[in-house]
């Protein structure tokens, strides 16, 4: 049975909850899938480092609450996290990248993923900084050093929004991608048309454990911008910056606004776009948009999201599903984590996985 060793870093909501699924789920998921799970490093800001080339028993660091792990006093533990160093030298297969975002300049994840593929290890992160402002030079990284970078859950979380235009629509022109890309920012939106104030809002959002650490790019829709950046990238083929995609957020409409749009047949959505023009460029925004009852998108409500593709021979085709969530997401890691596995394990006689997905990306 093959075994792949894993290097947590960032141990919040989303890597916890990977840790869970493999402890709960790791006999069948080798029964099913042939390959089996361990944990051998964790870094995380607050609680340090904690390596076991043997494996960590992840059942007491579970069994803590999340704001009381400190792996300082643990056997192999460090009060630092000291991130580059453990992704770089402790033997791990794969990189698991879950720390903050950062829309600005993706640090220090970027790195941390750099660091990674440079060390020859395999990497999936639900991390969008990194794969939004530097997805090419990190992609081209990956196929000189013929490893996996995935990154599923850095849209719509474990709903497979980017396996399924790279390979289910594989073969089709797709010639735009327009959605409700925020659990967030939709789950206030729907929150505000029951009359609850944006603060409140909000503080429920973040306790459900759907917003960002710093709910701002959520709210301000930078979390979208990303999103509609990554799927303009990777989808359509373009090499746009963050700067290109024009952007606006929810801050500014009031719970009476959104509550008198509902009783004209209207409900806002903050909806992220990018379209093929017909000389080749792609124009690509989030804007918060008025939608009438009847439009397929006015219907996804809570942190449901749901992308619609626009496609040459299937007209549109659209993927709805939980667009956040700490276990949904920690879901889009394990579907990497098989991504890798069924890359490495192809048949002799079948084309392997990762040049297939190089040859569906445009550019
Ligand atoms: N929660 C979701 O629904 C969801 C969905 C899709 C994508 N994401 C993305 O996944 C990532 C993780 O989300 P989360 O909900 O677990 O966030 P979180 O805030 O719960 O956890 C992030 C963890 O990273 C740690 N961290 C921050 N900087 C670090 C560093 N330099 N070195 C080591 N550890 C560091 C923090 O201490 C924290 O424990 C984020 O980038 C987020 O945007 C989250
Ligand atoms: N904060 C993000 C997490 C998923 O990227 C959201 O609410 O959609």
């Amino acid at each position: 049975m093959v075994r792949y060793d894993l290097a947590l870093i960032g141990f919040g909501g989303v890597n916890r909850a990977l840790a869970e699924l493999i402890s709960q789920r790791g006999d069948r998921l080798a029964e099913e899938l042939g390959f089996t799970l361990r944990v051998v490093a964790i870094t995380d800001l607050r609680a340090g480092s904690l390596v076991d080339t043997d494996g960590i028993d992840l059942a007491p660091l579970l069994a803590a609450e999340p704001g009381e792990l400190d792996f300082s006093g643990l056997t192999g533990g460090n009060a630092d996290p000291r991130s580059e160093w453990v992704i770089r030298e402790v033997p791990a297969d794969i990189v698991v990248e879950a720390t903050f975002t950062n829309p600005t300049d993706g640090e220090p994840a970027l790195s941390h993923v750099r660091w990674a593929l440079e060390a020859g290890k395999h990497v999936c992160t639900t991390n969008k900084g990194p794969v939004a402002l530097a997805g090419r030079a990190l992609r081209v990284l990956a196929e000189q050093r013929g490893i996996g970078f995935e990154f599923e859950g850095a849209v719509l979380s474990g709903t497979p929004v980017l396996r399924t235009a790279q390979r289910l629509l594989a073969g089709l022109e797709i010639t735009g991608v327009q959605g409700i890309m925020n659990g967030t920012s939709n789950y206030i939106l729907g929150r505000l048309e029951e009359g609850i104030e944006l603060p409140a809002a909000i503080a429920e959002a973040q306790e459900l454990g759907y917003a960002e650490a710093d709910p701002t790019a959520d709210i301000e829709g930078h979390d979208v911008q990303l999103k509609v950046l990554i799927l303009a990238n990777e989808i359509l083929g373009a090499d746009l910056r963050r700067a290109d995609v024009c952007c606006e957020g929810i801050s500014s409409v009031t719970p009476q606004e959104v509550q008198d749009a509902v009783t004209k047949g209207l409900h806002w959505k903050l909806v992220g776009s990018a379209t093929l023009r017909a000389d080749g460029t792609v124009d690509a925004r989030v804007a918060l948009l008025a939608l009438p009852a009847h439009h397929p998108l006015a219907g996804i409500s809570g942190p449901l999201n749901a992308v619609t593709f626009h496609t040459d021979l299937l007209g549109s085709v659209t993927v709805s599903g939980p667009g956040a969530g700490r276990m949904e997401t920690a879901y889009a890691l394990l579907s990497d984590i098989i991504a890798i596995h069924q890359g490495r394990h192809a048949d002799d006689d079948t084309a392997p996985l990762y040049p297939v997905l190089q040859e569906t990306h445009r550019g």
